[in-house]
């Protein structure tokens, strides 16, 4: 356990923590990809007839080089609350964060059903709500990030311990045995903090990035656009991904980062849900290229921003459930995805035990 790494008391700490850790993330043997790809290739279907399952299972075997271990699947929800918020970003008052927080705790919220019915691990972690939502906050940060409309949303060492307890809360549940991890949150304001980062990680306009969140008027909408068009102008200039994440993000999106750096440091694969773990993702890849090789998306978020970085990283999501929720909620469904492809590529027959000819058979995959 890493323990040592956990709430650094200098901001040349938490940097040179998170650089070292980053420099152990390998990017994926592209042998074990071809290696896959030939052993799918002799299966007793039209070539490529299996698509996304056969994508996914090379992926995953690229993961574990040769491995294939998916069977202890879980999400991580990291529950955090945001300054922003006092600027009227949302519809929901900042407590619907503590209670949905603590629905989750208690087991009343979506996310538990989802992860139950799928046989999945489920951890709530309180990084930074403005109440308690448990006795035990340990990986607590602080008590809700200031407003960016005003002042950065954090001071660059809090970002760095957000960060970090991403990754000493993911070493914990790696140890634990989850060999997949989903990532979740539940923030009101996060679809604004989130909005900004994809903005400016992304390098794109903030009119093809912002979305409804979790519901918004008009009139709210334009607020949200004013209030983040002024912002990206007044927090310049940004040093690099940790500025623009403490200037105008989260705890939950850097802890969110912090999982995806983990992850990706123990070959373990890791997958995206809403927008929220979207903006994390980025943040992630602003310290290693290489944690790309370990991520999935699972359903298209109904946010821009989502499906504008989708386009831009080239990551293929499986399922269009039109869902706006957050609280790793298209985790699930893509680990269930991911244990029948698994299942059934490792069952199956070639084409010599199914009595076919490989020969009679023309490859179309580059067609359509
Ligand atoms: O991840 C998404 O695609 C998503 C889209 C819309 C809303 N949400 C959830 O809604 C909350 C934030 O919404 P808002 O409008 O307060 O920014 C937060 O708890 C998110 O998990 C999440
Ligand atoms: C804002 C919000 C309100 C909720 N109410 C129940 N689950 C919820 C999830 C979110 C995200």
């Amino acid at each position: 356990m890493t323990n040592y790494l956990f709430k650094p008391e200098k901001v040349v700490e938490t940097d040179l923590i998170i650089q070292n850790y980053c420099q152990s993330i390998k990017p994926t043997d592209k042998k074990y990809r071809e290696l896959a790809s030939s052993y799918c290739n002799n299966l007793a279907v039209p070539p490529g007839a299996l698509g996304q399952l056969e994508k996914t299972y090379q992926k995953i075997y690229g993961i574990g080089r040769g491995k294939v271990n998916v069977d202890k699947p879980g999400v991580l929800v990291y529950v955090s609350d945001n300054g922003i918020c006092e600027s009227g970003v949302s519809s929901n008052p900042v407590s619907t964060t503590y209670q949905v927080g603590k629905n989750m705790l208690e087991g009343r919220a979506i996310i538990n059903l989802l992860t139950k019915q799928t046989g999945s691990k489920l951890e709530v972690v309180d990084i930074g709500c403005l109440t308690d939502i448990s006795e035990q906050c340990e990986f607590k940060v602080g008590y809700s990030t200031k407003n960016f409309d005003k002042e950065p949303a954090m001071s660059r060492l809090e970002a760095g311990r957000a960060l970090i307890a991403g990754i000493n809360k993911t070493e914990e549940i790696i140890k634990q045995g989850w060999n997949i991890v989903g990532t979740g949150e539940m923030g009101v304001g996060n679809t604004t903090t989130s909005a900004a980062v994809i903005t400016l990680l992304l390098d794109s306009e903030l009119e093809e990035v912002i979305g409804l969140g979790a519901g918004l008027n008009e009139e709210g909408v334009r607020r949200k656009q004013k209030i983040l068009q002024k912002a990206l102008v007044y927090h310049q200039p940004f040093k690099d991904g940790m500025d623009v994440a403490r200037k105008v993000g989260g705890y939950d999106i850097l802890a969110i980062a912090g999982t995806f750096i983990a992850c990706s440091k123990h070959q373990v694969p890791c997958v995206v849900d809403g927008v929220i773990s979207m903006a994390g993702l980025l943040v992630a890849l602003t310290f290693s290229e290489a944690v790309l090789d370990y991520t999935f998306v699972s359903h298209v978020s109904m946010e821009p921003g989502y499906q504008l970085a989708i386009k831009k990283l080239g990551l293929e999501p499986l399922f269009h459930f039109e869902m706006r929720l957050g609280e790793g909620s298209g985790c699930p469904f893509f680990f269930q995805f991911i244990q029948t492809a698994c299942y059934t590529i490792q069952n199956m027959s070639s084409f010599k035990e199914a009595g076919l000819n490989i020969k009679d058979y023309v490859d179309v995959r580059d067609k359509y």
